[in-house]
């Protein structure tokens, strides 16, 4: 192993920045070249690269997105194009590469390996937090947290109001950022891809809520496959609930900021042990964290298995809803 690069591919999550800077430290403190690819898969297609040295990462720690920018590639996605992929790796001479990203990126690393037997290992980088073999991925600590800081701003409003309001927080098909921040925000009621409830069910939560004396509330609704899920809900529970009601969606805002202290230590653990990792022989593995240990997934689990809700967190959530 003596030249590696590091690229950072589909959403941008707070964190990835104290990664890179970890990956490049850690390469050149081990006499490793280390090259950055810009723009992601699509970066890579098009061979686009930049040599990254002490002065590349310096004060970068504190800064959210990525600063080698990211991509959603289609042509990735194609055998073609990660014939290309491979040609460029090859040509650009690199002997390892690191992918920080979420499961769309760790199955087109899996296949990118299967076909060309690149020597690849990934690092788990989204908000979303759906990444198997890993308790956290990069970025959801601060996303969750910008999450909350939102619902207890609308709590103040919704209480001065006597209000129900939906909140939309992200998470494609997950509702990791829905119970974090639910439950730090002390939400009322989830709406979740994981538990599904209808608006009938919701609306007759809610009245119990309101017949114990609770004059306003807040439900908090995963966004599903695309924004905007929270305008149909909060229609259809005005068909079954007679009260003033208000939505907010976050979008975006969550994935932007200053990454929290956990996503900035995260970060910085997990490009050490991917540099470490390819110097040790591994490939076609993510380097996650679990129970506050280093661990190796195979690819192929990281986007087959589905990482579950921590069921004991949703009970909780229950309990102290009600
Ligand atoms: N099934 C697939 N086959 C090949 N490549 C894929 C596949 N799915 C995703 N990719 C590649 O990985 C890139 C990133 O995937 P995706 O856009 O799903 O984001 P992600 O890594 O899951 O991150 P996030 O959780 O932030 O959305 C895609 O743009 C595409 O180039
Ligand atoms: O920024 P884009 O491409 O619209 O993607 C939005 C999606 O990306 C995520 O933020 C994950 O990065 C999802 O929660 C969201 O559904």
């Amino acid at each position: 192993m003596r030249r590696i690069g590091i690229l950072t591919s589909g959403g941008d999550a707070p964190g990835m920045n104290a990664c890179i800077r970890a990956a490049v430290r850690t390469a050149l403190a081990n006499g490793l070249e280390i090259v950055g690819i810009r723009r992601g898969y699509a970066g890579l297609l098009e061979g686009d690269t930049v040599p990254l040295d002490r002065t590349a990462i310096r004060n970068t720690i504190h800064l959210g997105g990525t600063i080698l920018e990211t991509s959603r590639s289609p042509e990735f996605m194609t055998r073609e194009g990660r014939a290309r992929a491979a040609e460029v790796i090859r040509q650009a001479g690199l002997d390892g590469l690191i992918l920080i990203g979420g499961e769309g990126t760790f199955h087109g690393a899996s296949l990118l390996a299967a076909e060309w037997g690149t020597t690849l290992v990934g690092v788990p980088g989204s908000i979303d937090n759906d990444v198997y073999g890993t308790d956290s991925c990069i970025g959801f600590d601060t996303a969750a947290n910008c999450a909350l800081s939102a619902i207890d701003r609308i709590r103040d409003t919704a209480r001065s109001h006597d209000r129900l309001f939906f909140v939309e927080v992200m998470g494609h098909h997950t509702g990791f950022l829905a119970l974090e921040s639910g439950i730090a925000g002390g939400a009322e009621e989830l709406v979740i891809p994981e538990e599904p409830l209808s608006s009938a069910e919701l609306s007759d939560r809610l009245k119990e809520g309101f017949k114990i004396g609770k004059k306003s509330a807040i439900v908090v609704v995963a966004e599903g496959k695309k924004p905007g899920k929270s305008f149909r809900i909060a229609d259809e529970v005005r068909k079954f609930l007679n009260y003033e009601s208000r939505v907010v969606v976050l979008g975006h805002l969550q994935r932007g900021g200053p990454p929290t202290v956990r996503d900035r230590v995260l970060g910085s653990v997990l490009g050490v042990a991917a540099v470490t990792a390819l110097q040790d022989g591994r490939s076609g593995c993510m380097a996650g964290e679990v129970k506050g240990e280093i661990a190796y997934t195979p690819f192929d689990d990281t986007w087959q298995k589905k990482k579950p809700l921590d069921a004991d967190v949703m009970r909780i959530f229950s309990l102290l809803s009600e």
